[in-house]
Order: structure tokens, then sequence, then C-alpha cells
């Protein structure tokens, strides 16, 4: 088996639960939060700064590294972990909900997606056959299934057709797989429809893929209807297998996602805003360029521990952010990442000492944002 799973505690008043995620290139903690390094690096921070802010396991995309440099080129160079100084895990999106959220320059058939390249307008065409191909080149440990994540919000003609056509292409995806030290997760979509989420999840459980993944959701749906979603969806997952929510999410989505029984996580947000100069903390989010931290010269959080906040101030980092100097996002960066690394952390301690509902509780109250 190139990638299985552990439970080793289980919460019995949530359905939260600690585990350990074997792959070929390490073993993982869960609930784990994946750093996103959609072109084979997490935006601005070295391998080793990563793995210093506590990451162990990153995600990197099918579509961008088949666009850009090309998944043969990664395939000559030893695969995606070496062409990137990366020796941790690394999970592969498909590209399915990639080449949907192209809207226009796209066209679906039962085969599979044209799509002209956001690059240059080039055309191409992905199948799950394609999409297996490419994540064969890259060496990725844990690939996923090429789907169609249906937009919220959606007909339920709509979504009753893209889980129909997710579930058929589930099943090519396992035919044309065949890379021995690589696992493959199915999707389970099915919009926000119970019929079809109980539909996909059972299908897709037939097929018997070491792990199984939630999408279509945090697609803009409100978050109590994604909670909802989970509630029905979680349980019909084999207990025993790891469970990702793909997209997700902010720090209160990844503490109600541990409650219901969610093992990965992934999400651009701690990297996207720090982006544009803004720093999560425990009281929610700090936008780090306006005026009002001009002359701040306390850290970005208090009583963080993290580069950044040991070595720098607001009014420094505000400082870089406005003059568009790299070091200001590398910062901020550096902070958002171990913010959510400590965040896992303390809720691994918390699901260990069975107060992950205190927990819940404590955090949320205090963090204002999403
Ligand atoms: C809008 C954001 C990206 C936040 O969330 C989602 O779209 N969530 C759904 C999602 C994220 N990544 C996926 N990959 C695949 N193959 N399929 C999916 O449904 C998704």
């Amino acid at each position: 088996m190139a990638v299985s799973f552990t439970i080793t505690y289980k919460d019995e008043s949530t359905g939260a639960r600690l585990g350990l995620l074997y792959t070929p290139h390490g073993t993982v903690e869960t609930p784990v939060f994946m750093p996103v390094g959609t072109q084979a690096t997490v935006k601005t921070m070295t391998p080793e700064e990563v793995r210093d802010i506590g990451g162990r396991m990153i995600l990197s995309n099918t579509y961008h590294l088949y666009l850009r440099p090309g998944h043969e080129l990664i395939r000559e160079a030893g695969g995606l972990h070496r062409f990137m100084h990366w020796d941790g895990p690394i999970l592969t999106d498909s590209g399915g909900f990639q080449v949907f959220s192209l809207g226009p320059l796209r066209k679906v058939s039962e085969e599979g997606v044209a799509f002209r390249s956001h690059i240059d307008g080039s055309e191409h065409f992905f199948s799950p056959e394609k999409a297996m191909e490419v994540q064969m080149a890259l060496g990725s440990d844990i690939a996923m299934a090429f789907d169609e994540c249906a937009p919220y919000p959606c007909s339920r003609e709509y979504a009753l057709a893209a889980t129909e056509r997710t579930t058929r292409w589930a099943r090519r995806c396992r035919t044309a797989h065949d890379r021995e030290d690589q696992g493959l997760f199915g999707i389970v979509q099915g919009g926000t429809f119970k019929d079809l989420r109980e539909r996909s999840a059972r299908e897709l459980v037939e097929l018997d893929f070491p792990g199984y993944a939630i999408g279509g959701l945090s697609v803009g749906e409100p978050k109590q209807l994604m909670y909802e979603v989970l509630d029905y969806t979680v349980p019909l997952l084999p207990e025993e297998k790891p469970r990702y929510l793909m997209g997700v999410g902010s720090p209160d989505c990844l503490v109600e996602g541990v409650l219901r029984g969610i093992d990965m996580f992934d999400c651009v947000l701690p990297t996207r805003i720090a982006r544009n100069g803004t720093a999560l903390t425990r009281q929610g989010r700090l936008v780090v360029r306006n005026a009002e931290y001009a002359r701040d010269f306390s850290p970005l959080e208090p009583d963080c521990d993290c580069y950044a906040c040991r070595n720098y101030t607001r009014a420094y980092i505000r400082h870089l952010i406005k003059a568009n100097e790299i070091l200001g996002i590398r910062l901020t960066t550096i902070h958002n990442l171990y913010f959510i690394m400590k965040l896992m952390e303390e809720i691994r301690a918390a699901v260990r000492q069975g107060r992950m509902l205190q927990f819940r509780d404590d955090f949320l109250r205090k963090y204002q944002g999403d």
C-alpha cells in the first residue's frame, strides 16, 4: 500500500480523531493542514522555511504544472520532490477543479474537458486518463481523481449530471492509475444536495480508494451550509480511511472541520492574504498595511514565537509592504503559515485531551473573522 492511515485516538463526544498518514515520503500526524504550493513552490518560502514553520505535507497542482513547466520536464528532473527540493509528502490536485474554474475557457464532454491555457491561450484537453498520466509523471505521494466540481449555487440537474460524471471519471481514473508508490484518492461531489452526496459517497466507496476527499465545498456557500453537508457526508465515508476537505480553510473552518471528523485540509488563505499584507491573529485578521500600524512597534501578534514576530514590528512590515519590498510578503507568509500550523498543533492536543468542544468555544469567541 503506497498510502495508509491509522487512527491513534478517537474523541467520544465529537467526530474528531487523531491519526497517522503513512506515505512513501514520510508519516504525517493528522489532522493536518497542507500549505499550498500550486506551481511547485509555497510562494516566497524555501522548503526549509516551510518545514521550520511546521509544514510537513504540501499540495501542488496538476493543471498548473502540466501547463508550465510540463510534467515531462518534471519527470526528467526526477519527479516533483527532486525538482522542488521538498522531501516530505506531496499531494497533487487533479486539475478537475482548476479547469472548471476557468469558466468560459472550457468545454466539457464525457471524454474530458477542452480548455484554453490561462497563460497563453493555447488549446488543451484533460481527461481522467490525462490527469492520471500527469500525476504519475510528477510522482506525488497522493494523486487526486479527476472530478467535476459543481459551482454554488447550481441547479439539482446540474449537480446530478456533475456528480454522475464524477463517478464515471473516478472509475476511469482507478483503471488508468497504475503507479504503485502513489495513492489515489476519490473526490465526493454532490453540491448541497443530501441524496446526491449520499450517492456520490456510496459509488466512490465501492471503488475502494485508500482515501476520500470531499470536494465542491467552500465554493461560496454559507459556512453553516458547509457544516451541514459535512454532518451528513462524513459518516458515509469509511471511518478507517483519511478524509480530506478540499480548499478549506480559514481558522474557524479548520476547527469545525476537525470536530466533524476531517483529517486533511488545504487552503490558499494564509499565503494569499499575506501577499496583500493581511496577517492572521487570534482576534481575527490584522491588515498590517493600514495606516494605524505605521508607528506600532509591536509584533504582528504579541505572543507569537514565529521568526517574523520574534524579530520585526508591525511598523516595519507595514513599511515593507507599502514599499513593495519582497521581504514584507515573506514575513507575513511566515507568520500566517506558522499561525495555522500552531493552530493545528493545538487542535491535535485538544482532541487528545478530550477538550475539543471547549477549545472550539474558546477559539471562536476570540477569533472574529473568517
Ligand atoms: C473556492 C475554493 C478553492 C476555496 O474551494 C473550492 O473550490 N472547494 C472545492 C475544491 C477545492 N479544490 C478542489 N479540487 C478538486 N479536484 N475538486 C474540488 O471540488 C475542489
